[in-house]
């Protein structure tokens, strides 16, 4: 089975957004100011940042807080647009010119669509716990401790998560918005960008204006589970995403080819409607040096989609769909990414204790280490009895 890592080609920029009730980051953000962009050596401590939530953001609001403390004095007090321009002014420079160029498309992607689509739900486009999440789902994150998320998660195979989480009116919408969104293309004959080089349907859900909703479910309701199911594996440090839907069935997508996502850990969501087949088939969970290896009969799990019914697995688990063979399929995938945890990836050794491949090499050489020195022992007795 060959098996690809799937991937956005995407990377983040602040993108402006005419939507009501969504703040806007006026201009473009890597030219025409008058500033010349410059940050602090040392960070002012004691200054109180403020929060970027709720703004249409490529990079992670949290970056803007966090960078705040380092703006020269006479950016402190500028309005929050400001500071935004003036700090994604700063970040695009660091990325290289390629990436630059494909940030700038994707950004007057965005705005296009942004200022044209006039989105059916608006209620959709704030996070709205009560309304979009079960109750037992709400309650076990509002205790927030193991126990309480234990009590609504099923772990049907090792580091494979299963809860009860959408409430079906939420489906609906969703489902209708993103109908919505692809008549409007359709009529307007708008090329759309699909999720990722596996998928020729679906949508992202951040280039129409759900990108801050969708980093308040990461923020706060996925990482809290993540923090304790995937500690190790990134699930601490979330700090990103890539929010969109995948869709099978007649004149969609009909399956899945086996892959690894771009994530840590991948929040997918079954929002229905009807169909038969479309089960996602797990493999081991693999690091990049042994992403294509075969797997062995353990690592092998099935899962069937229900709606409404979130499953959360660590992005390096191989897996697949299979064919929707009936009916018409349409998930929520939230791939969540945690800079801090690539980062420390970089500089590790080539052992990774989640790799399938990493640990069975390892007791390998253990158990031979082990057999050499009772070889060993067993010859010096006989040397001494002789
Ligand atoms: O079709 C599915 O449920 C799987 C989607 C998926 O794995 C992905 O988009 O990365
Ligand atoms: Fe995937």
């Amino acid at each position: 089975m060959s098996l690809r890592s799937e991937s956005t080609d995407r990377r983040s920029v602040a993108s402006p957004s005419s939507r009501g009730g969504k703040n806007a980051v006026p201009g473009s953000a890597n030219g025409g100011t008058a500033w010349s962009q410059r940050l602090r050596v040392n960070p002012i401590r004691d200054h109180v940042s403020e929060s970027y939530d709720e703004f249409e953001l490529d990079f992670s609001p949290s970056i803007f807080s966090s960078l705040e403390k380092y703006l020269p004095t006479n950016m402190l007090n500028a309005t929050r647009e400001d500071k935004l321009k003036y700090l994604t002014t700063i970040l695009l420079d660091y990325l290289p010119p390629a990436a630059r160029i494909r940030d700038q498309k994707h950004r007057e992607y965005k705005r296009a669509i942004l200022s044209n689509y006039q989105p059916l739900n608006k209620e959709l486009y704030a996070m709205n716990p009560t309304a979009f999440f079960v109750p037992a789902f709400l309650k076990a994150i509002s205790d927030n401790n193991e126990n309480s998320f234990r009590s609504i998660v099923s772990e049907p195979f090792p580091g494979i998560f299963t809860f009860d989480m959408l409430q079906p009116h939420f489906c609906e919408l969703l489902l209708s918005e993103v109908e919505s969104f692809e008549r409007w293309a359709l009529k307007t004959k708008f090329q759309i960008i699909r999720p990722n080089t596996l998928n020729k349907y679906g949508a992202v859900l951040d280039d129409f204006g759900l990108q801050a909703m969708l980093a308040k479910l990461m923020e706060n309701f996925i990482s809290p589970l993540s923090k304790v199911f995937f500690a190790e594996l990134g699930g601490s440090t979330l700090d990103s995403h890539h929010g969109f839907i995948v869709e099978y069935g007649k004149d969609r997508d009909i399956d899945l080819g086996f892959h690894v996502d771009d994530a840590e850990v991948t929040l997918n969501v079954c929002l229905g409607k009807q169909f038969c087949g479309g089960e996602l088939f797990f493999r081991g969970m693999r690091c990049d040096k042994h992403v294509h290896t075969e797997s062995i009969p353990e690592e092998i799990f099935d899962y069937s989609h229900v709606t409404g019914q979130a499953v959360l697995h660590h992005g390096r688990h191989r897996h697949g769909a299979r064919a929707t063979t009936s009916g018409h399929r349409v998930n929520l995938v939230l791939w969540c990414r945690s800079s801090a945890f690539r980062e420390l990836k970089r500089y590790k050794s080539d052992f990774s204790s989640w790799c399938g491949l990493c640990t069975r090499q390892k007791k390998e050489q253990q158990r031979k280490k082990i057999d050499t020195t009772s070889l060993d022992l067993f010859s010096r007795e006989g040397e001494a009895t002789a």
